[in-house]
């Protein structure tokens, strides 16, 4: 047998083994890792926003849904909204299940609480997906200590204890294999939601930075904990959502920050933001981003957590870590530009 000698079929064929390295490294041919038709799923946060589109996403994909956020009048107008996709969804899904939970989430007793009802209402947790939080942004000088322990509570504890409750209760009993007899992924998973902010220092974020990077670390500590249960974690990172949370954040938005995020970031719309995080999930993506910058910005700081395609991430790391210089310094012209507008505060009035 002769090997191939004329070039045009050896470059087909050099291309052709490229394709398939890459679409294997990056994921292309992997078959879909969370199929949600039929789960029983809690979303926080879904009452508004991300968590909404992230509840309205998963019911027209046929999982049983138990929303939880505190406003009572909130959460009547997004259950009825998810009861209607739920409504046009009948004949495809006949036994779809929603629960709508009030409760703050940021003290253990309630996040208990609220799985409790979750369960009775809908059955035993498969996925828990936590989207709620907030951003207080300010200078940290200005803060009062209340407000630094707001987003401690409204972005850390809101989902730690719930996710706390939901591992023991999983861990207490087995995935239910009979349930799945198509697809067969009985896998579980906990899902937290975090920020572009988290690898990216920003001014005025100070009270929200802290918290969201708290979140993806123990999404990395807790990723190994869970092998030895068969559940999966995983910690969403989008940039800006043109949420109502938004709209309240920006009322007091420092202006040097609204200034780096005009220049850097287009705002998702949050039915967008549930879409991508959605399938980079279903990839097998352990910090799913919602854009190229998020993308270009979580290679620079993906360490030790699981890459999806790990050639090309590894080679963007190498480019972005070079290009994160530039930008880290281009914002940090933004804030200088700020120092020479108003002063040094004990030159002013601004004591
Ligand atoms: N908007 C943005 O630009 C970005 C947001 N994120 C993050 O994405 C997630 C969704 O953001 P967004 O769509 O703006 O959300 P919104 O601020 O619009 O909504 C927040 C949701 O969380 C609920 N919530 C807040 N605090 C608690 C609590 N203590 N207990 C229970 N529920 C609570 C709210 O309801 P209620 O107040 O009634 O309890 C509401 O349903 C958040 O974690 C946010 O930090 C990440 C990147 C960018
Ligand atoms: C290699 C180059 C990488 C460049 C990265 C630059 C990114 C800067 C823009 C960051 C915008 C932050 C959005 C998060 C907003 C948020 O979480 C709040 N609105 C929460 O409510």
């Amino acid at each position: 047998m002769s090997l191939p000698s004329s070039p045009i079929v050896i470059g087909l064929t050099t291309v052709a083994a490229l394709f398939v390295a890459t679409s294997l490294t990056m994921g292309f041919f992997s078959k879909n890792q969370m199929p949600v038709a039929g789960r029983n799923i809690i979303v926080t946060g879904a009452s508004q926003g991300m968590g909404k589109a992230v509840a309205i996403l998963l019911a027209s994909l046929g999982a049983n849904v138990a929303i939880v956020a505190r406003d009572p009048k909130k959460l009547a107008a997004a259950q009825a909204e998810i009861q209607a996709v739920m409504d046009a969804n009948a004949s495809k899904y006949p036994d779809q299940k929603l629960a709508v939970i009030s409760a703050d989430l940021s003290k253990a007793e309630n996040a208990q609480r609220a799985v409790a009802e979750a369960e009775e209402q809908i059955g035993d947790t498969e996925i828990l997906w936590c989207c709620a939080g907030g951003a207080n942004p300010g200078f940290f000088r200005d803060y009062q200590p209340a407000d630094l322990e707001w987003a401690m509570n409204t972005n850390y504890w809101s989902a730690v204890y719930i996710a706390h409750n939901v591992i023991q209760r999983m861990t207490s009993r087995p995935p239910p294999t009979q349930k799945y007899p198509t697809d067969g992924n009985h896998q579980r998973r906990i899902i937290f939601t975090s920020s572009l902010a988290a690898f990216c220092p920003l001014v005025g974020y100070s009270s929200y930075s802290g918290p969201k990077a708290a979140l993806r670390a123990l999404t990395d500590t807790l990723r190994q904990e869970c092998l030895l249960y068969d559940i999966d974690v995983h910690c969403c990172c989008p940039g800006s959502i043109l949420s109502p949370g938004l709209e309240t954040e920006n009322l007091t938005k420092p202006d040097v920050l609204k200034k780096i995020e005009e220049e850097e970031d287009k705002p998702q719309a949050p039915e967008d933001v549930a879409k991508y995080c959605l399938e980079e999930i279903q990839r097998g993506q352990t910090l799913p981003v919602t854009s190229l910058i998020a993308r270009a910005a979580r290679s620079t700081l993906v360490g030790p957590t699981p890459r999806v395609g790990f050639v090309f991430e590894t080679l963007l790391t190498w480019v972005c870590t070079i290009v994160f210089i530039f930008v880290r310094r281009k914002h940090d012209g933004f804030v200088l530009q700020e120092k020479k507008a108003k002063g040094l505060p004990w030159e002013n009035k601004q004591v």
